[in-house]
């Protein structure tokens, strides 16, 4: 059997003498579509600190590609593929949509026009093209929200987190983001969805995990996460 892409084994996070992750194991394979959800303050942020290794745990292990990560920086661990797509996109302002793709791309130190060609090819994967010259100040909402998942895409991940890259958007520009990050998924690349928008995280996750108050509550798949009553009283209070 091959490992999980990620092994989250018994992991714990304390900020002073608050517990704000207590004993969570889960895995990931590869190819999966992976939802995480719970309420405000569940979690779910800072277990994705732990993974993109922005914060370290006190205790347990995070294992990527079969070996133990947990001491990897967050350059280290970037470069692996685990690639977080952030909630507030952060482009560069001075740059087109173009140059800011060209950036992650230049890592790779191609040439010139072939760093030019393949980011074409991403804005048109993500239905962007026709805005390569324009300034990140003159998009909208939703492809600034595009353009943060062409530079995700960019870097040639292995494993995206797309943390909550559809918050405030309308219900077809989150369908948008959502067949984006289905084709990715068709070619093969693993996702973590982080999301308040119930919606789209039951429609895209194969498999769910629930965290409440640091503690993992439930895992299975959507219909049956749904329906169990520990996520529905996490939720909805007793
Ligand atoms: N740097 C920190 N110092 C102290 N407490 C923190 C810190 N970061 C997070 N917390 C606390 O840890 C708990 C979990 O927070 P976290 O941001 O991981 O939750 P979340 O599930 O991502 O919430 P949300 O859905 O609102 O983004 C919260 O009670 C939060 O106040």
């Amino acid at each position: 059997m091959t490992a999980p892409l990620l092994d989250i084994q018994h992991v714990t996070k304390r900020f002073g003498g608050f517990q704000a992750l207590s004993d969570v194991s889960l895995a990931v394979e590869t190819g999966e579509r992976f939802g995480l959800i719970g309420p405000n303050g569940s979690g779910k942020t800072t277990l994705i600190n732990c993974i993109s290794g922005v914060l370290r745990q006190e205790a347990g292990r995070i294992c990527f590609e079969g070996g133990d990560i947990s001491d990897w920086a967050t350059h280290k661990r970037a470069q692996q593929g685990i690639v977080r797509s952030f909630q507030i996109p952060k482009p560069f302002t001075s740059m087109t949509v173009m140059e800011n793709l060209c950036i992650p791309l230049e890592y790779a130190a191609k040439h010139e026009a072939d760093i030019v060609s393949e980011a074409m090819d991403i804005l048109k994967q993500i239905g962007l093209e026709s805005k390569a010259g324009v300034y990140p100040a003159d998009l909208t909402q939703v492809d600034m929200r595009k353009l943060e998942l062409a530079r995700a895409i960019a870097a040639k991940p292995k494993l995206p987190i797309s943390d909550e890259a559809m918050a405030g958007l309308s219900s077809g520009e989150v369908d948008d983001i959502l067949a984006i990050l289905f084709s990715l998924n068709a070619q093969g690349i693993t996702i973590i969805m982080i999301e308040h928008i119930m919606r789209a995280v039951m429609r895209f996750s194969e498999r769910l995990v629930v965290l409440d108050a640091g503690e993992k509550i439930a895992e299975g798949v959507p219909e049956d996460v749904v329906n169990n009553p520990a996520v529905e009283k996490a939720y909805l209070g007793e």
